[in-house]
């Protein structure tokens, strides 16, 4: 995943967690927090000392006498020093809200690359725990399984197209990435006071025609998916995901033909003319039944609002989780449903537009699977028996938009390149959607941000060309 997202949740878990009044409903919270432009002590003053004054209408105030929800009740009990996945349910929020004390880049660097946690690095799925029940009246739908590509388009803003690969390609190019999986490593990142790993390993790779060796734009890139921890120039594509590429390349451009297109998504072209072409790409290797990704939206850094994500799965099938993010204006006139969909070897997931604006998505852990049985010995060993593999390989390709490069991206009060964001819970359909950037330099910097929060603006920023812009409507 794109760094670890944190949201309009971690948010409002913040103010909550500052309240010494009962607290409002999340969508009054979060109306307050963006009136304070992101601020969480300033939102969390107009609570406790706007009340009285009669600063909070009568209508966004909480009926019931409840026990303010603190910090405390967004973390878990679990031993810091779990490394094991608990079972059921967990939340995934991801990081926490960037905190407020500047910190130089130079520290920042040093923290991340050096330094010891005064608590040890915990998985993240221990630290986190279910979000308070919403009071809801709508009826609760039960998960639908997802088992065929109709069924995909019907349900979600994803398509999914099987069997992409040459079968001996597919192959070759699940028995490269998990070599190369050995070297990878989990994620890791602050979350409130404590560091904590993602259950799963992780690794960028930039392709060599967009300027690998000579944009160091790149390395900031590579740097921000591992929630900004320093590391290794960005790998080049292995051959044979170089190759898969360009089927998917073809596939995703034949799909987007067919589709509408939303007013601030990309409208450049690549040089064949294609509509979207992949310049990055991020592996996930998750092996056996526990390695998972929690749920999130990924980071817009780098992609720009409505993104086309294009995710291949190589070897053991897993369920691919999504569900929609509720506005807050329907959230108490419907509800959002999961979906599971069975990622089988071969087949590509395209997360197209407004996936990432209004729904997550996870990996999560299961009871059980089905091994991955290869249909070919390993290339480096052709006279040997193919082993079942209890591994998935997951590649999501990627188009970084050069208006969003890394030279471009604000950078915060600690001197930090900021994260771009959409407000999921309020957002337009297309027509006028906000998005934020915001401090990320608490995601490494022992927990301290700055708390710089911005809405992004495309014309004042000087991004695009959009479709909006294509259209004379911007
Ligand atoms: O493994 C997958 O299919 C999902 C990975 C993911 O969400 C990510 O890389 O952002
Ligand atoms: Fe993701």
């Amino acid at each position: 995943m794109d760094g670890a997202s944190e949201d309009t949740e971690t948010l409002i878990a913040l103010v909550s967690s500052l309240l010494t009044v009962p607290a409002p409903k999340s969508d009054v919270l979060l109306d307050v927090i963006v009136r304070n432009n992101g601020n969480v002590q300033a939102a969390a003053d107009f609570f406790n000392h706007g009340h009285e004054a009669g600063g909070v209408p009568k209508n966004v105030q909480s009926k019931k006498r409840k026990r303010p929800l603190g910090l405390d009740d967004w973390l878990s009990n679990s031993s810091p020093n779990a490394s094991a996945i608990p079972s059921g349910s967990k939340r995934d929020d991801s990081n926490g809200e960037p905190p407020q004390h500047p910190v130089p880049l130079k520290a920042i660097t040093h923290s991340s690359s050096s330094s010891s946690p005064a608590k040890p690095v915990v998985d993240l799925m221990s630290v986190l725990r279910q979000a308070p029940p919403v009071v809801q009246t709508t009826p609760r739908l039960p998960p639908l399984m997802l088992s065929n590509p109709s069924m995909v388009a019907q349900h979600t803003p994803c398509t999914m197209h099987l069997s992409i690969l040459p079968p001996d390609l597919a192959c070759r190019l699940f028995y490269t990435m998990v070599d190369l999986s050995r070297t990878w490593n989990r994620n890791k990142w602050w979350l409130f006071d404590r560091v904590v790993e993602s259950p799963h390993r992780t690794c960028f790779y930039a392709r060599r025609t967009d300027g690998v060796d000579t944009d160091e734009g790149w390395q900031e890139a590579a740097q921000y998916w591992y929630n900004g921890r320093p590391g290794d120039p960005p790998q080049v594509f292995p051959e044979p995901m170089e190759e898969a590429c360009e089927i998917v390349e073809r596939i995703v451009n034949d799909e987007m033909r067919k589709r509408s297109r939303l007013p601030l998504e990309w409208a450049g072209k690549g040089t064949e003319g294609q509509i979207w072409r992949a310049n990055v790409a991020a592996s996930n290797c998750y092996e056996g039944t526990k390695e998972s990704v929690g749920f999130h939206s990924d980071h817009l850094t780098y992609l720009g609002p409505y993104p086309t994500i294009a995710s291949l799965s190589l070897g053991t099938t897993r369920i691919f989780r999504l569900r929609e993010v509720i506005p807050s204006d329907q959230i108490s006139t419907r509800r959002a449903r999961t979906f599971n969909i069975p990622l089988a070897h071969n087949s590509l997931t395209i997360m197209h537009a407004a996936t990432q604006e209004t729904f997550k998505h996870a990996i999560p852990p299961q009871p059980t699977l089905d091994p991955y049985k290869p249909l070919y010995p390993h290339p480096l060993d052709p006279s040997s028996s193919p082993e079942p593999s209890n591994c998935r390989i997951n590649i999501t390709f990627r188009f970084y938009r050069p208006d969003f490069h890394p030279k471009s991206i604000p950078r915060c009060k600690c001197n930090v390149p900021t994260i771009l964001r959409p407000d999921m819970k309020n957002r337009q359909d297309g027509k006028a959607d906000k998005y934020w950037w915001t401090c990320y330099a608490g995601a490494q910097n022992e927990g301290k941000g700055c708390g710089f929060w911005r809405v992004m603006d495309v014309t004042t920023e000087g991004r695009g060309p959009t479709i909006a812009d294509l259209e004379g409507k911007a």
